[in-house]
Formats: C-alpha cells, sequence, structure tokens
C-alpha cells in the first residue's frame, strides 16, 4: 500500500443544509465518523497517471484474466454480468454480496496486477450490513466498489421501475462503508440511481445526491443513467471529486470515448457490459451454427483455438511445473 497521504478538503455535509443539519444532528458528530486524511488507493493512483481509466466490467476468472492480458489497467465485475452468468437471470436484485465477494476472489486470483472493482448494489440492507459486505469485498483482495442508493429490491439501472432510499440514508451507509475500509486500499465510489425519479428534477437531485455521498466519505460518484451529453456536461460541473462515467451499450447515455468524457469531466470510464454481451453474442451465432449444421469444420474462425485457448490460460507454465515437481521427486528417489 501506498504510504503517499492524500488529503480530502472538508466541508462535510454542507452542500445540502436540510440533510446536512439532520445527519449533523447525530450526537457522536458524523464527522468525527470517518477520516479526513485517507491513504491513497490504486485506484487513485490510476487516476492520477491516466486522467481518465477505462474500466471493462468481467464476471469470472477466465473473463478477468483476458482483460488483464488485453492491457486494461483495471477492471470491475458487473453485478449485472454476474447475474447473468452464475443465474441466467435478470439484474434484479438476486445476486447476493456473498456471492460477489466469492466471485471477487476468483477474480483477483486471476488478474492480480489489476485493481478489481467489484459492484456491491446496495450493500446487502443498511449501514451495518454495509459494513460486512465491504470488509468481505476487501478481504477477496478488491479494490474497490460500488455502492448505489436504490430501494431493495434493486435492478440495473437502465431498466424502468427504480426506486431510491433517502439521501441522508445512503449518506450514513456511504459513511459506515469509510468506517469499515480504515487504512484499507480501497476505493468507494457512491453511485445514485435518482436521474430517473423525476424528469424534471432527476438531474438535480442526482447531482445534490452525489455531492452529499462525497461528503459523506466516497472517493468518487456516479451518477447512473444521464440521457444526453448536455446531462454529462452537468454533471462534469456540478459534481466534487472524481466522477465515474458508465457506458452501456444499449443503455440511455450515449457512448463516448474516455478522452471526449475526460474532457467532459470524467476519470472513470465503465464498460461493465461489453465483454458479456460480446461472449453472449459469440455463443449464440456458433450454437445456432452447430445446431443447424451439426459440425463446426466450416466455421472454426467464430472460435478461439486449441493453442491461443492453452496459451491465454498459460498451460505452458503448468507443464513447467510439472517437470519441476517431478525432477524433484526423481532427485529426491536417487539420494535414497
Ligand atoms: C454497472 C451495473 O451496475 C452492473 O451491474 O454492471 C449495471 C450495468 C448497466 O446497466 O450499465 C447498472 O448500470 O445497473
Ligand atoms: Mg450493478
Amino acid at each position: 500500500m501506498s504510504m503517499l497521504m492524500a488529503a480530502k478538503s472538508t466541508s462535510l455535509f454542507s452542500s445540502n443544509p436540510t440533510i446536512s443539519a439532520k445527519i449533523g444532528q447525530n450526537p457522536r458528530g458524523v464527522r468525527s465518523v470517518y477520516p479526513t486524511v485517507r491513504m491513497q488507493s490504486r485506484v487513485h493512483r490510476l487516476i492520477e497517471e491516466q486522467g481518465a481509466v477505462l474500466i471493462p466490467g468481467v464476471y469470472d476468472a477466465l473473463s478477468a484474466a483476458i482483460v488483464q492480458q488485453t492491457g486494461f489497467s483495471a477492471a470491475l465485475i458487473s453485478g449485472y454480468a454476474l447475474s447473468a452468468v452464475t443465474l441466467g437471470k435478470p439484474d434484479f436484485g438476486l445476486i447476493t454480496p456473498p456471492e460477489m465477494a466469492a466471485t471477487a476472489r476468483s477474480v483477483c486470483a486471476a488478474a492480480p496486477k489489476i485493481p478489481i472493482i467489484a459492484d456491491a448494489d446496495t450493500g446487502g440492507g443498511n449501514a451495518l450490513n454495509v459494513q460486512r459486505t465491504v470488509k468481505d469485498l476487501i478481504a477477496a483482495g478488491a479494490a474497490g466498489c460500488f455502492l448505489e442508493d436504490q430501494a431493495w429490491p434493486k435492478r440495473c439501472g437502465h431498466m424502468r421501475g427504480k426506486e431510491v432510499i433517502p439521501a441522508e440514508e445512503h449518506a450514513a451507509k456511504i459513511a459506515s462503508a469509510r468506517d469499515a475500509i480504515g487504512d484499507a486500499d480501497f476505493f468507494l465510489i457512491a453511485r445514485t440511481d435518482a436521474r430517473a425519479l423525476s424528469a424534471k428534477t432527476g438531474l438535480s437531485d442526482a447531482i445534490d445526491r452525489a455531492n452529499l455521498y462525497m461528503e459523506a466519505g466516497a472517493d468518487a460518484s456516479f451518477v447512473e443513467a444521464p440521457r444526453d451529453d448536455d446531462e454529462l456536461k452537468e454533471i462534469g460541473r456540478r459534481t466534487k471529486g472524481y466522477r465515474l462515467c458508465n457506458m452501456l451499450e444499449g443503455g440511455r447515455t450515449p457512448l463516448h470515448t474516455p478522452d471526449e468524457l475526460k474532457e467532459m469531466g470524467f476519470h472513470l470510464i465503465a464498460h461493465p457490459l461489453t465483454s458479456l454481451y460480446a461472449s453472449t453474442r459469440a455463443l449464440v451465432d456458433v450454437l445456432k451454427i452447430l445446431k443447424e449444421k451439426g459440425t463446426t469444420k466450416d466455421h472454426l474462425e467464430k472460435m478461439i483455438t486449441f493453442e491461443e485457448f492453452n496459451r491465454l490460460v498459460n498451460l505452458d507454465s503448468w507443464y513447467e511445473l510439472e517437470t519441476k515437481y517431478s525432477n524433484l521427486r526423481n532427485a529426491l528417489g536417487e539420494t535414497k
């Protein structure tokens, strides 16, 4: 962990006087609950180096290994994709925090060189549940998480029918997550789904929430599902601190390059579903061929080859290990 310390300038909960006053009524004082000086995390360092970090979604060890080998500097475990690959079901609040933590363990082991951000959804309940969820993700090796303000059961941010919990309740969950993080190398991204709630005031509400959550201890904010470039730019202008932008193919937000989004004020560019949608397309297409023709012999270009796949999972290193220990066994046998 870096010993660099990142000083945080704080005017805690001051951006929204009503909510600030309410949270400030906590007799212990929210201000004292979490540190005002933070350890700099791996994700902070990537942002400082790159300006805007492009982060593809993964859903298992193999997809994570591919993302690392392709040269990306971070990955995120998408809750949507995890629900799809483990349950074959939509992102509708069906995945539990322990399932996400178990996936984080295998993903972090398969892509040990890059920080992995996990989708913690709503954190599994209230401010107390959030602490267990965050600690489990840290123990699994994750380098950060999203924590969103949807009411349970949540759903994908680009689906209809969303609801959110009160802003101060989510701010308390963020403060709780911050406490659970302590000195760990872990980057907390506070997401708000409030944009969807009102055509008129949704964007302003979402921006106010993002700012409140930053004051409650988040490292970055994530306003989910802005609808056009004007909204993206307004988020870039009016929210404080680091910002994540979610690029969902087929979603409500127009797609942009990292350079374009950097220009609009974003620092983390998530592509949560690119891997899932691409691999699903490939499966649908090749299985259709197999079903129709009964063979893939004329369509081998649709698949990775035996050799390429073995390289991907580093088969040679396993042969080397096998040789090493069988040589050792033989050498020990000779010395008897
Ligand atoms: C980012 C997300 O939380 C995810 O689970 O991948 C989803 C995916 C998406 O629709 O972009 C979400 O936004 O809810
Ligand atoms: Mg999600």
